[in-house]
C-alpha cells in the first residue's frame, strides 16, 4: 500500500513537471490528441481522453487537473460574499472537481436551453451536452476562430449533432445581442435560458450577465448562472451585483471553483 501511494505521488509530482516545462496550452495538439486517441462517438471517451492528455499538459478545461494546478497556487483568498447575503448553499457536500460540480447542477436543473461562454476545445461543452434532456439545447460561445472550429469538431467526435448544439464564433458580448432568435419557444422548451455557463473572461462575467438580463434571455422560471472561478477574487463585482439584487438573485450553491447563482425576475417564495 505504500508503495502505491509513493507510485501515485511520484506520478502526480511527474505529471505537474511535465505541465510546467511544457508551459503554454496548445489548442491543435489538445484537439489533435483527443481526436486520434478517443473512440468516436463516445462522450465519455472524449472526456477521459482530454483528462489523460491534461495529466501531462496545461489545460485551461474544468477537469480533474484544475485541483492539481490549483493547489500549487498559494493564493487561498476567502470567497467574498456580498455585505448582508445569507448564503444558501445546498446540503451536498461540495465537490472539488468543477465538473462534477457542473454535473450535479446539469441533473438538478434538466435544462432544455443552456448557454456556454467559453468553449475553449470542447470540453465542458461535451461534460454539458452527455447530461441534457432529449430536447436540451447547447449554444456555446467562443472568441477564437481556431479554437471555434477544433472544439467544434471535439463536440461532433463527441457524437452530438448540429440539432443539438449551436457554435457563435464571437465575443460573448456580440453573441448575447443575436441569442434571442435562438430562443424562440417551441412545443418542447418553454422561452429563454434555464443554465449559462460562464468560463471565459471573468472581466466579461458581470457585463454579460446584466446584457443578458436587459435583453431578457433569461427563462420566466428561473435560470441557474455557474460561474467558473480559478481566482476567487474575480468574483468580488458580480457578487456585489448579486447582493445589492436580493428581489432577483440568490446564491444557491458555492464549491472551489464553481459559484452557482440563480436568477428569477419575480422570485416566488420557494426560490427565497
Ligand atoms: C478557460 S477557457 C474555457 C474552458 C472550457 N470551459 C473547458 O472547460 O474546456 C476560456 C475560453 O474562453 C474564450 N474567451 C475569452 N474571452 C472570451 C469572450 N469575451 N467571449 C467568448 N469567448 C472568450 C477563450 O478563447 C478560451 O478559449
Amino acid at each position: 500500500r505504500y508503495r502505491v501511494k509513493v507510485a501515485a505521488l511520484c506520478h502526480r509530482a511527474l505529471a505537474w513537471t511535465l505541465r510546467l516545462v511544457r508551459g503554454r496550452v496548445c489548442v491543435r495538439s489538445t484537439h489533435a490528441f483527443v481526436f486520434s486517441e478517443c473512440t468516436h462517438g463516445k462522450a465519455e471517451s472524449v472526456l477521459e481522453t482530454f483528462d489523460l492528455y491534461n495529466d501531462t499538459h496545461p489545460s485551461l478545461c474544468i477537469g480533474p487537473q484544475i485541483v492539481v494546478a490549483q493547489q500549487h497556487q498559494q493564493n487561498n483568498t476567502p470567497l467574498v460574499k456580498p455585505e448582508g447575503e445569507e448564503i444558501n448553499t445546498t446540503a451536498l457536500p461540495a465537490p472539488s472537481v468543477p465538473g462534477e460540480a457542473l454535473d450535479e447542477v446539469v441533473r438538478r436543473v434538466q435544462p432544455s436551453r443552456v448557454l456556454e461562454l467559453g468553449m475553449h476545445c470542447g470540453y465542458s461543452s461535451v461534460c454539458l451536452l452527455r447530461l441534457l434532456p432529449p430536447a436540451g439545447r447547447l449554444i456555446t460561445v467562443e472568441l477564437d476562430p481556431l479554437t471555434a472550429e477544433l472544439g467544434e469538431e471535439i463536440i461532433l467526435v463527441a457524437g452530438f449533432k448540429h440539432s443539438q448544439f449551436q457554435v457563435l464564433t464571437s465575443s460573448s458580448a456580440e453573441a448575447i445581442q443575436t441569442l434571442r432568435p435562438f430562443l424562440e419557444p417551441d412545443q418542447e422548451a418553454s422561452e429563454g435560458l434555464n443554465l449559462v455557463l460562464m468560463d471565459h473572461d471573468p472581466q466579461q462575467y458581470l457585463p454579460d450577465l446584466l446584457a443578458l438580463e436587459r435583453e431578457e434571455l433569461f427563462s420566466p422560471h428561473g435560470c441557474s448562472v455557474l460561474l467558473i472561478h480559478r481566482n476567487q477574487r474575480n468574483l468580488r463585482e458580480i457578487l456585489d451585483h448579486v447582493g445589492a439584487r436580493l428581489d432577483c438573485y440568490s446564491i444557491k450553491s458555492e464549491h472551489q471553483f464553481v459559484t452557482e447563482i440563480f436568477y428569477q425576475k419575480e422570485r416566488t417564495s420557494v426560490h427565497k
